[in-house]
């Protein structure tokens, strides 16, 4: 019997064949951390006396959750990671305002195949390229920084099929939606998700990302896309090299199988206080908003500031819209394509590089009593502000349909 893509890039890590239940020790090809849990990571490190590191060139560090700091203790940590940083000779690392760490795993450091941790959840990003990529907490952390090992109990893989072309306004945050609203938020636990795209260019990268990155939504332990001839052109036009691909064997075996055809969607939003709590655009009601944040590690990239430019253009926002583009990259390509101008024109505000508001950390916390539609990933109670704000989550058309209008808008009634 074949091997699955899980069981093939954990069974590499772990120097021999690996099944479902297993559990096995991997080495890991990349450990990331960034400010708000980097100062944890070396807590730990410092109570453990371990000062060595594994492979300097194998670590990286990003400032984005509380980036630029907005207060004094954020710019403490700051300064004593930049300490660890140098000290260790990491060279990987990124400081205020060039990006959010798992976009910028997505631009520089992600390959199929990788085994990827983070001290963050939303490390299953980078499965976006083909990798193994799963968040941890601070001392796991800080043990595979030492040793550039880690433990893992194999998932047991299960199998979506992403079939045709998506419908129009259709995109990652719909597909991450649809698998919310029809399996829930925990039906994963325990398992691997791994996405096939039958039209790969039809699915680019970005949109790959947005799926991932909800991955940890799902409860999944990975949320892993087949890697295909979009990831070989993704990498190579970024990076200028082209990646080994990785891919699960043809009779590999699955828990289960799930098809979604991508042009019979329609947009999609997850309405308070779960990402579970799955609507279509069209029939939330009229549900008036406070604010609109386009931005973050789930859909803060190229393409979504592509589609929120092509609503707003020549329209004004009928309400408080943030955008932030996911890293420096993200926002200067957006630039010289006109997108953040037409933002801009019609009203939004517009900063880089940090998460913001999505974890009501700055730039647009959210009041008591307020309703706010964000591209994010979370909705719960308190994510981003207030606990007596309302989150609606979609993707970028029904954010931009709905700053243009004020409302919950699906875009197609704006046609
Ligand atoms: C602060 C960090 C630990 C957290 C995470 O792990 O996901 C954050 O990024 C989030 O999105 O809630
Ligand atoms: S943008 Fe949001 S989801 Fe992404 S890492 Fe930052 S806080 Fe977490």
């Amino acid at each position: 019997m074949g091997y699955t893509l899980t069981e093939k890039i954990l069974g590499r890590a772990a120097g021999r064949s690996v099944a479902p239940g297993d559990v096995t020790e991997v080495g890991v090809d990349i450990v990331a951390f960034h400010d708000l849990t980097g100062y944890h990571v070396i807590e730990v490190m410092e109570k453990a006396k371990m000062s060595k590191i594994f492979d300097r060139e194998k670590l990286v560090v990003a400032f984005d959750h509380l980036s630029p700091p907005p207060d004094p203790r954020s710019a403490q940590i700051q300064v004593s990671i930049r300490k660890f940083v140098k000290e260790m000779g990491i060279k990987n690392f990124h400081d205020n305002n060039v990006g959010i760490l798992h976009q910028l795993m997505v631009e520089k450091y992600a390959q199929p195949g990788q085994v990827i941790l983070a001290a963050d959840s939303h490390t299953t990003t980078s499965g976006a390229l083909g990798a193994f990529a799963q968040g941890m907490g601070a001392s796991d952390i800080a043990a595979a920084v030492i040793t550039g090992r880690t433990w893992i109990t194999v998932p047991e893989p299960f199998k979506v099929n992403l079939r045709g072309r998506p419908a129009k306004w259709i995109g990652g945050k719909d597909v991450a939606l649809q698998l919310l609203g029809e399996f829930k938020a925990d039906y994963f636990n325990g398992k691997s998700i791994e996405v096939s795209v039958e039209e790969p260019h039809s699915f680019p990268v970005d949109y790959r990302a947005t799926v991932s990155n909800m991955g940890i939504e799902m409860n999944a332990d990975a949320l892993i896309f087949v890697p295909d001839t979009e990831t070989v052109k993704f990498i190579k036009e970024n990076r200028g090299y082209e990646p080994k691909l990785v891919t699960p064997d043809g009779d590999a075996k699955y828990v289960g199988t799930y098809d979604i055809e991508l042009n019979r969607m329609v947009p999609l939003v997850a309405a308070p206080h779960s990402v579970d709590n799955v609507k279509a655009a069209s029939e939330v009601g009229n549900v008036e908003v406070d604010q609109v944040f386009i931005g973050s590690c789930t859909n803060g990239r190229l393409s979504d500031f592509e589609i929120a430019s092509k609503i707003l253009k020549g329209r004004k926002v009928r309400t408080r819209t943030i955008a932030i583009p996911a890293s420096y990259e993200q926002f200067k390509r957006a630039m010289e394509l006109g997108y953040i101008k037409d933002l801009v024109e019609s009203g939004a505000v517009i900063t880089y590089g940090t998460c913001g508001p999505c974890l009501g950390g700055h730039f647009g916390v959210a009041g008591p009593g307020e309703v706010v539609l964000s591209t994010s990933s979370r909705n719960f109670k308190g994510r981003m502000g207030s606990p007596d704000a309302k989150v609606y989550l979609s993707g970028p058309a029904v954010a931009a349909a709905t700053a243009a209008t004020g409302r919950i808008t699906d875009p197609r009634e704006l046609e």
